[in-house]
Order: C-alpha cells, then sequence, then structure tokens
C-alpha cells in the first residue's frame, strides 16, 4: 500500500486572516494601527505616511503583488553606507579597489535602512548590514561572480561557517583554525560581523541565526551539485532549495536590529516557522524575478523559477515569467494571511513586533530590488 501523503504544514491557529475579507486586519497587524494616537504603534520611524517616494527610481513589475514603503531616510542611509564601506576597507579588507563601484551600486545601506524601519540607532543597522555584506561577500567569492565554482564549494562554504560556529578542538589544531579565519575576504567579513552580531544579541539569538546560516549554506550546495551535473530540478524541487538558498538570514534578526527578543519557544512554534519560511520564500522569488536579465546575461544557465518552470514545464520564456510572478503572489498571500493567524494567536506585543518587522523586511526588499537599477534591470514581456 503507497504510504499516506504528507499534508502540508498548515496554522493550526485560528483562520483570522482568509484570504478573503481580511485585508484591512492583515494591514494593521503587518503594518501597524493608523488612525488618531497610533503613530507611536507602527514600526516606521518618521511620521509621513508610507506612500511610495517620488525619488525611487526602477518599475516594479507588472502584476507583483507588493507594499510600497516610504523613502528611507537618507541620514541614516549616508551615516550606514559611510560605516559599512569603513568597516570593509579598514577592518576586513573585503574588496580589492576594482570592485568598488559593484560595492557601491549595491547600496547596501538603503537596503538595510529600508528594510530595519524601528531599528533604534545606526549601530543596530550596521549589525545587519555587515551580515548583508558578509553575506553577499560568500555567495559572489565561493559560490558565483567573482571567482565562485561549484567545485569544492562544501569545503569552502564548511570552513567558513566555522568563523560563525566556532571549532571547538584541541590546543594543537586551535590556533590553526583561529588563523584561517583571515584568510580570505568571505571568512574574515562572516567573523567580524558575527563578533558584533554575538556581542549585541542573546545566546539564543545569535544560535538562531547559526541554524539560519546553515540552511542557507545547504542551499548553495544543493545549487551548486545541480550546476555540476546540469540537471535543472523539477518546480517544486526548485522551490525547495530556493527555501534554503534564501533571504531567510535577513528578516529573522529583525528584533536583534530592533533592540528586543522574540523568545525562543514563540520563535519556535511551528506557526511561526511557517510564517518565516513563507516570508523568505516570497522575498527569494523577488529575487528571482528582479535578477532574472542579470542571470540570463551571466555565463551557462543559472537557475532561477522563470528559467525552471519554462523547462520544466514547456512553457515560454514569457509565459514561465508570468507564472513565476503568479507563485510569488500566492506566497505573498499565503504568508498575510499566516501571519495574520499568528498575530491572533500570540497575542504579546513582542511576537507583534516581530510579525511587523518580519513584514517590513519583505516590503524594504521589494523596495531595493525595484530601485536598484545598478544591479537589475526587467524583462521586455509587457
Ligand atoms: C543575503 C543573503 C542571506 C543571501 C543569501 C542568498 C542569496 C544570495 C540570495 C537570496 C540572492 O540570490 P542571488 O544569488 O540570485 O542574488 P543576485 O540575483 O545575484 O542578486
Ligand atoms: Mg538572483
Amino acid at each position: 500500500m503507497p504510504a499516506p501523503e504528507p499534508s502540508p504544514p498548515q496554522s493550526r491557529l485560528p483562520a483570522a486572516a482568509s484570504r478573503s475579507g481580511a485585508n484591512a486586519d492583515v494591514a494593521r497587524i503587518l503594518r501597524g494601527p493608523s488612525g488618531l494616537g497610533t503613530a507611536g504603534l507602527r514600526l516606521a520611524r518618521r511620521e509621513e505616511p508610507p506612500t511610495p517616494s517620488a525619488a525611487a527610481e526602477g518599475n516594479p513589475i507588472p502584476g507583483l503583488y507588493y507594499h510600497p514603503v516610504p523613502e528611507p531616510d537618507p541620514g541614516r542611509v549616508a551615516e550606514v553606507s559611510r560605516r559599512i564601506k569603513e568597516w570593509a576597507l579598514d577592518e576586513v579588507d573585503l574588496y580589492p579597489e576594482e570592485w568598488e563601484e559593484q560595492f557601491d551600486g549595491f547600496s547596501v545601506g538603503r537596503y538595510m535602512v529600508a528594510c530595519h524601519p524601528d531599528a533604534p540607532t545606526v549601530d543596530h543597522l550596521m549589525l545587519a548590514t555587515r551580515l548583508m555584506v558578509a553575506e553577499n561577500a560568500v555567495d559572489d567569492c565561493y559560490c558565483e561572480d567573482h571567482g565562485g565554482s561549484p567545485i569544492g564549494l562544501g569545503g569552502r562554504l564548511l570552513l567558513a561557517h566555522t568563523a560563525l560556529d566556532a571549532l571547538h578542538t584541541t590546543r594543537e589544531y586551535q590556533p590553526r583554525w583561529a588563523e584561517s579565519l583571515h584568510s580570505d575576504a568571505p571568512r574574515r567579513a562572516y567573523r567580524s560581523a558575527m563578533e558584533y552580531f554575538v556581542q549585541a544579541s542573546s545566546p539564543s539569538q545569535a544560535d538562531r541565526f547559526r541554524h539560519d546560516m546553515a540552511r542557507l549554506h545547504m542551499g548553495y550546495l544543493a545549487e551548486a551539485a545541480w550546476v555540476q551535473t546540469d540537471h535543472v530540478p523539477e518546480v517544486w524541487e526548485y522551490l525547495a532549495m530556493r527555501q534554503f538558498n534564501n533571504f531567510r538570514p535577513c528578516p529573522t534578526i529583525t528584533d536583534s536590529v530592533g533592540g528586543y527578543e522574540l523568545p525562543a519557544d514563540l520563535h519556535a512554534q511551528p506557526a511561526m516557522q511557517r510564517v518565516i519560511a513563507l516570508a523568505g520564500n516570497a522575498t527569494t522569488i523577488v529575487n528571482d524575478l528582479y535578477s532574472y536579465t542579470k542571470e540570463l546575461a551571466s555565463p551557462g544557465r543559472h537557475l532561477n523559477l522563470p528559467v525552471v518552470i519554462a523547462e520544466r514545464e514547456g512553457l515560454s520564456d514569457r509565459d514561465a515569467y508570468l507564472k513565476a510572478v503568479e507563485v510569488h503572489n500566492d506566497l505573498m498571500h499565503d504568508f498575510e494571511a499566516e501571519a495574520a493567524a499568528v498575530a491572533v494567536a500570540l497575542p504579546g506585543p513582542t511576537a507583534q513586533r516581530f510579525l511587523r518587522g518580519v513584514a517590513a523586511w519583505v516590503d524594504g526588499n521589494h523596495y531595493w530590488h525595484q530601485t536598484n537599477t545598478f544591479r537589475y534591470s526587467l524583462p521586455d514581456f509587457w
């Protein structure tokens, strides 16, 4: 007899936000209350309503479900940008001069200020910014654009992971490991960014981050294995890989960056885990859609959702891209419905703030992808 099919994990919490008719609840819970006297309950630091800024460059993908954000505070962006460059050059010797334009074009200051509107200080924003830069250094130098390769990736990633999750070994071997953490830019960046993060977060928040980074590294390895064997996975298999090769480690530090802690037992609730996974998946498919033309232009076949749908489902490039937009939109709607249900089931202020922080990260991530015209451009499908 065939084994029963596992059912998809569903929230056991009250269905407070079924898709129809719940938009107002979702908006209130994820973006904060509106109305007289409620400004202090919202995440955004400034008083302006969250309307898209006239200054925002780049066009949103037609038909994409997303929420515009206010233009990130220019004073904060300038200060984070200044400090992150100082860290990259003076503390971790991150890149050679030739890469400066790309470092600047990445606009990590604008990215992190947009994603963390409730960070109490620039020091808090720097925690996220250093980690974001370090994560991209590992992706670029080990996996992709700047000398990366699937060959030998497992060994490189594992050793870099020890910059986040220390090696505990004998006196004889400990010094060689400690030295190794200074031996290339990705390891220097991971080590330093993690040191700052550990100092500012609780042991449980640091461990949550290590776990999310192990997930990320596992995702990189699956992608690399498929590249090595020129394998195009089925669409659901691709989505499984991309759930790990995913932005998840960024929204899940929203509480550390906000200067508070979501207790481990609330973070571990299956319904909260589902919300986090859906948010991470939606943000990562946003990357697949905005980086589509960049990845088409890169050497070899770069797997992303539209490419996999076209290949596996026999659709034209355009139809596959439009289907990928629908997949993203479904993930976003599910994220919002499940987050609203969790907010009802866990009504304490910390869980609510964490959920709003994750939603703010989702919206800021879309903003950054849309407006980063240095890095991304849309295909000509409309
Ligand atoms: C910041 C972070 C945790 C990144 C991990 C995974 C990752 C690099 C992405 C989700 C971005 O995807 P991709 O490698 O396709 O990036 P680009 O399209 O090259 O911007
Ligand atoms: Mg991409």
